[in-house]
């Protein structure tokens, strides 16, 4: 074959030099012609963003933030068009509430949301939009639809407790990790859906939560993809043809879960009454239904479960801390049936503890929260790096519940830089269920049993790594019953 009398080698070798030529211009206007060629970070950072995308799909992104940040101080340009903060402030420039409502930025879609024919949900939908659906969905979150949904809560952690008894005792161990994930996926897949997902019923993952957590790493991969779209469809055309049916099934299933709870006709104080009952006037599609149920999901029971995992390996691996708050929970109630919504609210140790593991391990992360500012830089603040910053906390990588209770040891500390459910007009909308949540299943599990980390989980923190959720493994624990 031969083209203007070049033959396949030259036209190889023609395309090559053409693409390395290109690769180096790009880099050679990064660094010193881009509008942000004059803020800090590594030189290959800067010059491209495979570098970040390298660090990203390893997992390890969050943590190397934080040595950048010791580099090249509060602001460092971490790809071309890229910026990170590592400065308190940042969170009101970027999410803060503006005046006439809004949040100050549009959200970086290339994160939030890589496929364009994935339907829009709460999280990734345009600020209209994204108003509307939130108003709504705000109904399931209130304070009465919380009273009536403390049973139902309820009923799955006396399941946990009931569970967790059957397996302890006589050196047996327990993942205290897949527990967590049961009784949160099963308490939001019943507020959700109006059925559990059987997870603790049957002892097991239902396929639908595996299918989640599977999905997890392919997320990073498909975030960087998406700043390459070509390279985005090579992939595609490549892709096997299961994955994707795995995908539609997973879709399929939610809809079946959703119509079985649009048929039953029952109205509920659940987290999708709201929507249902604005369905048929927004015409919201199934399609729509599902993606906002997924989310709620997903946002509501992965979230919860990490922070219950890391605050039981906090405390297990901090014996005063869990001496302290045991002995406030076994000293402030005569019965088990005393620990309910409104009395778990009342407990400072128990309260400080999750705030300290919310700073330590904070659940999504290490997540990034990406918006363009008009000039398209993208704009970020990564939550563990803050969070393990000496500027901000003393002791920052301890873990010192006494911080959150005044201890003048910490006075210095920068709360305004713990942000765990962001601020502004999307931050979370579960905050308060999560709180509930959270509060009930450790006050239970505390009140319940003496328990004592496995040896072959004492590093279980240390070796973990993010695809938008902790890459937790097995956290194995020892349980007596206390009583
Ligand atoms: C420890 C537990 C939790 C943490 C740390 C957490 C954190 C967050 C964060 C950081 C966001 C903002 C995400 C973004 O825009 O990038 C968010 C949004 C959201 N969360 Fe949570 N969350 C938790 C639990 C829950 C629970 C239990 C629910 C209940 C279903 C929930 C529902 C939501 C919803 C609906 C949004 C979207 C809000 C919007 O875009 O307007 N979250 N959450």
């Amino acid at each position: 074959m031969a083209l203007l009398g070049l033959g396949i080698w030259d036209i190889t070798s023609l395309s090559f030099v053409a693409l390395i030529a290109y690769i180096t211009n790009n880099a050679l206007y990064n660094l010193f012609l881009h509008p942000l060629y004059s803020y800090p970070g590594p030189l290959l950072m800067r010059a491209t963003r495979l570098a970040y995308c390298y660090r990203l799909i390893r997992g390890t992104l969050s943590f190397d933030i934080l040595d950048l940040h010791k580099k090249y101080g509060p602001v460092v340009r971490v790809a071309p068009d890229e910026l990170v903060f590592a400065d308190a402030a940042a969170w009101k420039e970027i999410m803060g509430h503006q005046k006439g409502g809004g949040e100050p930025f549009e959200k970086n879609m290339k994160f939030y949301r890589p496929f364009d024919f994935l339907p829009v949900d709460i999280i990734s939908a345009p600020r209209e939009e994204h108003g509307l659906l939130r108003r709504t969905m705000a109904h399931g979150f209130s304070e009465r639809s919380m009273r009536e949904q403390q049973p139902i809560i309820k009923g799955y952690v006396d399941l946990l407790i009931r569970r967790l008894r059957e397996r302890c005792g006589q050196g047996n161990r327990v993942d205290i990790v897949a527990w967590y994930n049961y009784t949160t996926f099963d308490v939001i897949g019943d507020l959700a859906f109006g059925e559990s997902f059987g997870c603790l019923e049957n002892s097991d993952y239902h396929p639908w939560v595996k299918a989640i957590f599977e999905l997890a790493r392919a997320g990073t991969v498909f975030q960087f993809l998406a700043q390459y779209p070509l390279l985005m469809r090579l992939v595609f055309a490549l892709m096997p043809k299961k994955l994707m049916e795995e995908q539609e099934h997973h879709m399929e299933l939610t809809k079946a879960k959703l119509r079985r709870r649009m048929e039953s006709g029952k109205e509920r104080s659940d987290l999708v009454e709201g929507l249902l009952q604005k369905k048929d006037e927004w015409g919201l599609t199934l399609d729509k239904l599902q993606a906002n149920s997924s989310i709620l999901i997903i946002g509501g029971s992965e979230t919860t479960a990490t922070l219950l995992s890391g605050v039981t390996f906090l405390l297990l691996t901090n014996r005063a801390a869990l001496e302290k708050v045991t002995a406030e929970i076994r000293g402030a109630f005569n019965s088990e049936e005393e620990i309910n919504f409104i009395a778990v609210s009342s407990m400072p140790y128990l309260l400080a503890c999750l705030e300290e593991a919310l700073r330590l391990y904070p659940p999504g992360g290490a997540t990034v929260c990406g918006n363009y500012v008009p000039e398209k830089t993208i704009v970020a603040v990564h939550q563990w790096a803050m969070y393990h910053s000496e500027t901000h906390f003393k002791e920052a990588f301890s873990f010192r519940p006494e911080r959150w209770l005044g201890d003048p040891v910490f006075a210095g500390d920068n709360k305004d830089a713990f942000q765990p459910f962001h601020i502004g007009p999307r931050n979370c909308l579960g905050r308060n269920l999560a709180y509930i949540e959270m509060r009930i299943i450790l006050a239970r599990v505390l009140w319940n049993f003496d328990m004592r980390i496995s040896g072959e989980s004492l590093d279980w923190m240390k070796k973990q790594r993010v695809f938008n959720f902790w890459e937790k493994g097995p956290l194995y624990v020892h349980l007596t019953p206390a009583r």
